[in-house]
């Protein structure tokens, strides 16, 4: 994966990262090129999340999870928790609990309360409205009380996954920015596509080339990006078409996601692959920004690179790269 661009152009894109700027833990870049589903209810899948190569492990509560089995995988969370593994392969350990609208979401964040650790990030699907993230507070703050989840490091990932919720994007990531910012409540830094659920609610039919939810996906992530948030684009259910899910990931990340959804671990190394910048890529942001750099000495805004015009825009898009790679471990 990241060593098969060459080790030696790595370093020295690290070393030239890591004069611009490191971010503090509370809004620390946390890389999201591929999110693991672990069902909470078997035990075996569990044990072996700690090793597991993936940038963010989802041990999953909600729709991976049957109805029968949900309380036993709630307390196999709270024993994660408890027995918080030293090591993780991972960049992040999250943990997704059922929505407000199933009327399970008490009862996963009581039983989870009862630990003392906090995951790195909790993971709330179907929130449909604003309301909804109220509520999830209000849920949050009568099971934990509102020391332990005020300014903590622990983050925020939402699901968006019907019709209204999609149109509603903006007051919804808007409500998740201020929760943060008036009550300290955790930080929503990414948002999650459920396009099955999304189909369901709009009576669509899935298809591998994905075409019913073209606008959607699209629509998606200008919403994730208005609100500066990372967008993680739908599941590709048919895990044994690698070639398929490829030619998902390439339109996705060219379509400005950040990362994909598996299901099952051969998923992995095509999805984080297809969302690491290629040599080529990485070459381009290191000589794009310090020509910039160079060029607004000389008080230029706009000037020409590798034949393209290139202004501030382009820029940011070469420092997504930057702050992408500077973020992912070898
Ligand atoms: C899809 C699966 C049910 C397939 O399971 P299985 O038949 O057991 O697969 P394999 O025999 O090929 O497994 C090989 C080994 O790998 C381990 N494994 C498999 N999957 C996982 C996993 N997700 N995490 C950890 N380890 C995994 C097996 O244990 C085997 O190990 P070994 O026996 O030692 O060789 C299964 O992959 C699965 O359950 N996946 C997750 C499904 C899930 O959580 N779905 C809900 C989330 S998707 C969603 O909700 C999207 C969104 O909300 C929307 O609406 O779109
Ligand atoms: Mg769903």
């Amino acid at each position: 994966m990241f060593i098969r661009l060459g080790k030696r152009s790595i370093q020295q894109f690290r070393h030239f990262c890591s004069g611009t700027g490191a971010s503090s833990s509370n809004d620390k870049y946390v890389p999201r090129r591929a999110l693991l589903y672990v069902p909470a209810s078997n035990p075996k899948m569990l044990d072996k999340a700690p090793k597991l190569q993936v940038d963010c492990l989802v041990l999953e509560l909600e729709d991976g999870v049957a109805l029968t089995a949900k309380a036993e995988a709630r307390q196999n969370i709270r024993k994660y928790l408890d027995n918080w593994p030293q090591q993780h392969a991972c960049h992040e350990v999250g943990v997704r609990v059922n929505s407000v609208s199933s009327g399970l979401l008490a009862d996963d964040v009581t039983e989870l309360a009862k630990s003392s650790k906090l995951p790195d990030a909790f993971m709330v699907p179907k929130i449909d409205s604003v309301d909804d993230l109220n509520t999830v507070w209000k849920t949050f703050r009568s099971a934990y009380g509102d020391q332990r989840i005020r300014n903590t490091p622990t983050r925020m990932v939402i699901w968006i996954e019907s019709a209204r919720a999609l149109l509603d994007m903006p007051q919804i990531l808007k409500a998740a920015s201020t929760l943060h910012k008036s009550a300290q409540f955790f930080r929503t830094d990414a948002v999650v596509f459920g396009s099955d659920d999304y189909c369901a609610d709009i009576g669509a039919t899935r298809s591998n080339d994905a075409t019913e939810i073209m606008y959607a996906r699209q629509h998606f992530v200008a919403c994730c990006k208005a609100y500066g948030m990372q967008a993680i684009d739908a599941v590709y259910i048919d895990y044994k078409d690698v070639e398929g899910l490829k030619k998902q990931c390439e339109q996705g990340k060219s379509w400005g996601f950040n990362g994909k959804q598996v299901i099952h671990p051969t998923q992995i190394g095509t999805v984080q692959d297809c969302f690491l910048p290629s040599a080529e890529r990485i070459d381009w942001a290191t000589e794009l920004i310090k020509e910039f750099e160079q060029h607004q000495r000389g008080g230029k805004g706009a000037f020409t690179f590798r034949g393209h015009m290139i202004d501030r825009p382009l820029l940011l898009q070469a420092k997504n790269v930057v702050e992408l790679v500077r973020n992912v471990k070898k």
